[in-house]
């Protein structure tokens, strides 16, 4: 009887939880009925957002690894590559999806430039994972005024602290250089103030525009094509995988034009080292390890440097060099850097921190130059750029006019060009000044004539005065 009743009642207390049930769902249906018709679909989905990144931000403080990538690698101001890799690599994968991107357009670069904005978050993913990156200014004002603190954090699950490592951060490093080797805008960084200033490199030169001698031209580029070719046998023979080359003429010889055509064929990025802004040996290792790969290093006019010259310079005048800090020879006790300093940098100390490099030295006075850079070895290949002859006239000539068959006027242009001194800047300079080519090749062959009869003047009176 009793056992009758207690199952009564269970079946009584089963029927009413039903009941409960049915109430619920109903509330429920009606609920979701409201709230559907009283709040907008797009404040619905903005809570919902809100919600999942408020529940996935508890989960993910408590297995999120992160890592931190500053633009400055070290007290002596190193730049970080992989920052500039970042730099590089994050606009693309935000460009279709972004909120917010920063974009502008500066004066010297041809195209817009796109960064990430420092308040977005930006995801990526990588085989399947979620890498998420964000742009760190630092907090307070005077933080954000100083770029050296600038910082990507990347952040990803610790799980695949793994493939963060050994995958994705290489791919990002990869799919830098792939961009820089492929883009068609080169860079011109100039040392100043212990850092390098980063421009675009505009100059058009290439080797099909450069008026020089076809024979040294085609030297000059099967030398670097070999170099390129060469980095297993640089590291079979423990060689440092860089190429010196010196180039030496009179202004206007083209001697900064080879260095852009130079630039152009490798796509290699330009940095012009003015060794008078270099205050000491540790400045000069610093401007050299902080340039990347594929680059060319030129140090400019190196025979008007006080610190190299000074030991063949006495007290000779330099008349083309620009002697701005101290005038005086005498003055050099104070030290900036030593021609030690600059050999060391020379001879590979700094290559071992990097490859793939060129280094060019250039200068209007090569018997000026301290004979302890221009050993063998030292400068591979010395280039000298002359006076402007017929052969290389009439590369000028089928550039500035798109004349490729003969001109009436070649013959006696260039007889004369082959007889005297005149540099490519100044033929060229004449061939700009008019845009029909019998009137330009006219005024040059005028303008040749002239400059030689008065220079035949100037030397015959100057003989005539020292024989008296
Ligand atoms: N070999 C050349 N082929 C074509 N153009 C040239 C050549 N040399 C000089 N020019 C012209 O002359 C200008 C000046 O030349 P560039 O600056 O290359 O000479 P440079 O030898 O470097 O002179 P400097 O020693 O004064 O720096 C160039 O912009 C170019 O228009």
């Amino acid at each position: 009887m009793k056992s009758t009743l207690s199952s009564l009642t269970g079946l009584r207390s089963a029927s009413s939880w039903f009941e409960l049930y049915a109430a619920f769902s109903t509330f429920m249906m009606l609920l979701r009925t409201a709230i559907n018709d009283l709040i907008p679909s797009q404040v619905r989905s903005f809570i919902t957002t809100k919600l999942e990144s408020f529940f996935s931000n508890i989960y993910q403080s408590n297995n999120t690894a992160s890592l931190t990538i500053n633009r400055i690698w070290d007290e002596s101001s190193r730049n970080n590559e992989l920052y500039q890799a970042v730099c590089n690599y994050l606009p693309s994968r935000v460009s279709q999806s972004y909120k917010s991107l920063k974009i502008g357009k500066l004066d010297d670069c041809k195209d817009l430039m796109f960064a990430v904005d420092a308040t977005e978050e930006v995801a990526d993913e990588f085989e399947g994972i979620k890498f998420t990156w964000m742009l760190d200014e630092g907090s307070s004002e005077k933080e954000r005024r100083d770029l050296d603190k600038l910082a990507f954090k990347l952040s990803f699950d610790e799980k695949h602290r793994k493939i963060a490592m050994e995958k994705y951060i290489p791919h990002v490093l990869k799919t830098y250089e792939d961009f820089k080797s492929e883009r068609k805008i080169l860079k011109l960084n100039s040392w100043s103030n212990g850092y390098w200033g980063e421009n675009e490199l505009s100059h058009p030169a290439t080797f099909e525009t450069l008026g020089l001698d076809p024979e040294l031209k085609q030297r000059i580029i099967d030398d670097l094509k070999r170099f390129l070719k060469r980095k297993e046998m640089y590291k079979r023979v423990g060689k440092p995988w860089k190429r010196g080359y010196l180039l030496y003429g009179p202004p206007g010889t083209g001697k900064s034009s080879l260095i852009a055509a130079m630039a152009n064929y490798l796509k290699f990025d330009v940095y012009d080292l003015d060794l008078n802004s270099v205050y000491s040996n540790s400045d000069l290792m610093n401007a050299m390890r902080s340039t990347t790969r594929r680059s060319i290093i030129v140090l400019e006019d190196i025979d008007c440097n006080k610190e190299v010259n000074a030991r063949t310079l006495k007290d000779e005048e330099n008349s083309d060099c620009d002697y701005t800090q101290d005038a005086k020879v005498e003055d050099i006790k104070v030290e900036r850097f030593t021609l030690s300093g600059l050999l060391n940098c020379v001879d590979g100390l700094w290559s071992s921190h990097g490859e793939e490099r060129i280094i060019i030295f250039t200068t209007n006075h090569v018997e000026k130059i301290d004979p302890a850079l221009l050993r063998p070895g030292r400068m591979d290949m010395h280039i000298n750029l002359s006076f402007l002859k017929a052969k290389a006239f009439r590369i000028l000539a089928s550039n500035y006019f798109d004349i490729r068959d003969k001109h009436p006027l070649f013959e006696q242009i260039e007889e004369l060009l082959e007889k005297t001194e005149f540099t490519p800047a100044e033929v060229a300079e004449q061939l700009m000044r008019n845009e029909d080519p019998d009137i330009a090749f006219e005024a040059l062959l005028k303008f040749l004539s002239e400059v030689d009869m008065k220079r035949e003047v100037k030397k015959g009176s100057e003989s005539s005065n020292s024989e008296n």
